[in-house]
């Protein structure tokens, strides 16, 4: 069987008194982008700073294809972190190619990509420009574009979006699924939760450092579901749904129903057919990530009611 790009493996780290990671394990799935999701300060940049050998991990241990991760992997990894980095006084193709070459790759080669890849973001007329002169989304698109110049087997980014227009972040999205599909490992960092399930399949839950859920997103959704419906129809609705059915979020255009205590969704559909409601649609309500994150952090501990307050616990 095909090792995992990336395996954690009780991975622990502090710094001084300060746990930032405890104790995490998983592993990227073969053929899904892994979404590594917490909120601020839950241990996410610690995880990916191991993962990327800038630091290491107190204990534990982290294998790049089956094998121990050392020094020769990162020339395999493109990391385009959060704080973005390039220096404002280098011209753009004279910065790609020196990233490029920090990468291993020849002169000849690098400059071919990043002709390539500056094309494809429309920037193919900015070789000759100062990094400073460029936007702050166009920077972006830059520093990507050094992220995976050399063609690494993973590809770890950190809020990749922050600061894109909508159709620059489409564009981004675009290549970042191309990649995969060649093969590239992508671990895909944010605290933005609604912004995973455009693009992961897989998550995995950091908070306080510490791994808190881990699966497919439909599944993950689907164990946390809550018999919740949303009905859309046309005209009026029988008095006996009220009376019966607990309603919640009415718009002109529709309703949320929770069923409770053993209520069926069957039962609820037949109520409405005999009272000849006129059904547009009818469909179950899963739980978005940022509802799962909370449900899952209170039912650990329900004595915290903020779970996004976990800045300095
Ligand atoms: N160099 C450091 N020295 C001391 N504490 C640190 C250091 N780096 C991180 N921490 C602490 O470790 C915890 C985890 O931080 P980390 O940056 O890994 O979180 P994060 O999930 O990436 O957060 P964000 O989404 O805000 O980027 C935080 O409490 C942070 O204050």
């Amino acid at each position: 069987m095909t090792p995992p790009i990336i395996a954690v493996n009780n991975v622990r780290k502090a710094y001084g008194e300060k746990v930032a990671v405890n104790d995490v394990t998983f592993a990227m799935p073969p053929d899904a982008i892994l979404g590594l999701l917490g909120p601020n300060g839950a241990g996410k940049t610690s995880l990916i700073r191991m993962i990327t050998t800038i630091t290491a991990p107190d204990s534990g241990h982290i294998e790049f294809n089956g094998q121990p991760l050392s020094g020769f992997h990162p020339t395999q990894i493109g990391y385009l972190p959060e704080e973005r980095g390039l220096y404002k006084k280098m011209y753009v193709g004279e910065h790609l190619l020196y990233l490029a070459r920090l990468k291993g790759m020849d002169k000849k080669e690098a400059t071919t990509a990043a002709k390539e890849w500056l094309a494809k973001f429309g920037l193919e007329n900015h070789w000759d420009k100062k990094v400073e002169e460029l936007s702050k989304g166009m920077q972006q698109q830059v520093q990507f574009i050094a992220t995976v110049i050399h063609n690494p087997k993973l590809l770890i980014l950190d809020e990749p979006f922050s600061g894109l227009d909508p159709v620059n972040a489409t564009r981004m999205r675009q290549e970042i699924l191309r990649l995969h599909a060649e093969g590239t490992g992508v671990i895909f960092s944010t605290h933005r939760m609604e912004q995973v399930e455009e693009l992961c399949e897989y998550i995995v839950l950091i908070n306080q450092g510490a791994n808190i859920l881990e699966g497919k997103v439909a599944d993950i959704r689907r164990r946390f579901q809550d018999d919740k419906f949303h009905l859309e129809y046309e005209g009026d609705l029988p008095a006996v749904l009220k009376e019966r059915y607990e309603i919640i979020n009415p718009t002109p255009s529709g309703v949320d129903i929770q069923l409770r205590d053993g209520q069926k969704a069957n039962d609820l559909l037949r109520l409405l057919l005999d009272a000849d409601v006129h059904i547009i649609g009818f469909q179950e309500l899963l739980p978005s990530l940022n509802e799962v994150f909370i449900k899952q952090v209170t039912q650990l501990d329900p004595t915290n009611t903020n779970p996004f307050d976990t800045q300095e616990a």
